[in-house]
């Protein structure tokens, strides 16, 4: 695999020119890509077939980063740990290693008993909104712009990698994934038709829509205007969507440390699991980023932390996988509720909605366990009827989830027809999931080795995983 890599790497990367900056050296290659793709084995296509942060419906040839490394390997890994413990990072009782879940991840060395705090990474081996740039000046530049943490961050990781090993973080971005697996590397066309039954899909044309607005404004504004500080053979649309997706993959945030988002260096090797209900966190105590188990390990068990209470949707989404069916007790689906266009007071009912910021089409959360007050509010004001019209004000009210006093409303007489409206509502959201499982007929593949299926085998499945699972939002690991 480091063999195929490395030819890989040099077909599509001919060009690494190296050009001096300030005092460090900083590479970048040359943006010509080849229109064909050298023939490789389905192995190596997952890696090779990929696209750009496109809203249009084109394709475009791939453009991979000249840094980070595929995953499956475990080569830039040891020159990591290696690294971490150079740098301060204490002795460990896990090491890097490959995982049946997540591909790479942090397997115990020791018995690890539940409830023990471990971990421990200090503070000067956090990427933060503060760490020092190897170049200062472009550094200077972004925050004199107030440029926020996120795209700041995303700017930063591309120039270190730019700088390659002179940068004291080369190790570290050496081991990120080459592509982490993140919905920003769909195309339009893709999010169309695999997510087609989903509202992940326009949560992800969002996310794309966002990523892309985030970095033509610092072009505009900031990058054109320093184009030696910021060149576009480094800084452009496909390093973005790198940055980016490391983000989303591995940014956390530190509730203990005032909120702090970091990227943390060895803890970010941890893989999730919906079955433990741990975080990592800082600790004020020991003054590194720590975590307690709340399961025993044995030597050779990977280790898992949580990445928060998420939907399968939103691990999708930020991850690129989806858990195990019936393993993620977070699940929750986005019911679309609607009023009724034949509704007699369609116009009254829609103006009591407005005036509390709700249209006549709304999205709510649903679980296994239930759903939220707002959605029966709503749900009570679609069915109600001319004789209730006083209490549509107090309806929609109850239906915002702006309102600060949440009310359990009822209304005995049209309970009933609620109840139906909402039952009717799902079967209508189910049968756009059913039409989708039929036309993608019945596939069973592993797809905690995606390098193994073909890039549209592997996102059908990962789709057909997130339909015949349910989906939708929740907290923890750093959101945007
Ligand atoms: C914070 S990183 C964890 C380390 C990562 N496995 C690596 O080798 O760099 C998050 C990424 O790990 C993978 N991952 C984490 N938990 C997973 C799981 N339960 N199933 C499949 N992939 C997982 C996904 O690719 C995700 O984007």
């Amino acid at each position: 695999m480091a063999e195929a890599s490395r030819i890989l790497q040099t077909s599509l990367f001919p060009a690494f020119s190296p050009h001096l900056h300030h005092h460090k050296t900083r590479y970048f290659h040359s943006h010509s890509q080849s229109q064909t793709y050298p023939s490789l084995s389905l192995k190596k296509l997952r890696s090779v077939v990929q696209c750009s942060v496109s809203t249009s419906e084109t394709k475009t040839p791939i453009q991979e980063v000249p840094w980070g490394c595929d995953i499956d390997s475990l080569e830039n890994a040891e020159a990591l740990q290696k690294w971490l413990s150079d740098s301060g990072l204490p002795s460990q009782k896990m090491a890097i290693d490959k995982v049946d879940v997540g591909e790479r991840g942090l397997v115990a060395l020791k018995n690890i008993r539940k409830g023990e705090k471990i971990l421990f990474v200090p503070p000067s081996l956090f990427i933060t909104a503060d760490s020092e740039w190897s170049s200062p000046e472009a550094g200077k530049v972004l925050k004199q712009y107030s440029v926020p943490d996120w795209p700041l961050l995303a700017t930063y990781l591309i120039s270190e990698a730019s700088f390659g090993n002179s940068s004291r973080w080369g190790n570290y971005i050496s081991a990120l994934p080459r592509q982490p697996y993140s919905l920003l590397y769909w195309t339009r066309a893709e999010l169309d038709r695999y997510l087609e039954a989903s509202q992940i899909r326009q949560r992800a044309i969002e996310r794309v829509t966002n990523v892309i607005g985030t970095y033509n404004d610092l072009r505009l504004r900031i990058f054109s205007k320093y184009p030696d500080l910021f060149p576009e053979e480094v800084f452009n649309m496909e390093t973005f969507r790198w940055s980016f997706g490391i983000l989303f993959s591995r940014l956390v945030r530190l509730p203990s440390m005032d909120e702090k988002v970091a990227l943390v260096p060895w803890a970010d090797m941890l893989n999730h699991s919906c079955e433990v209900e741990t975080f990592l966190d800082y600790d004020k105590s020991s003054q590194g980023v720590v975590f307690t188990t709340d399961r025993a390990y044995q030597p050779g068990e990977q280790v898992f932390i949580s990445y928060g209470r998420k939907s399968n949707g939103e691990l999708l989404l930020s991850y690129g996988f989806v858990p195990k069916e019936g393993t993620n007790p977070s699940d929750s689906a986005e019911l679309p509720l609607s009023l009724k266009k034949s509704d007699k007071c369609y116009k009254e009912k829609l103006e009591a909605l407005r005036k509390h910021g709700l249209s006549a089409s709304q999205c709510y959360p649903i679980q296994i366990t239930g759903w939220p007050l707002e959605l029966m509010a709503y749900a009570y004001l679609v069915v109600s009827p001319p004789s209730m019209s006083k209490q549509f004000e107090e309806m929609a009210a109850a239906a915002s989830n702006k309102s600060t006093t949440k009310k359990d409303l009822r209304y005995p007489e049209i309970e009933e027809k609620a109840l139906q409206f909402i039952l009717d509502s799902c079967e209508s959201s189910i049968s756009k999931y059913s039409k989708f499982l039929q036309a993608s007929g019945s596939m069973d593949l592993d797809v905690t080795s995606p390098k193994q299926l073909n890039r549209s085998v592997f996102l059908k499945q990962l789709a057909v995983d997130l339909c015949t699972n349910t989906e939708e939002e929740t907290a923890g690991y750093e959101e945007w």
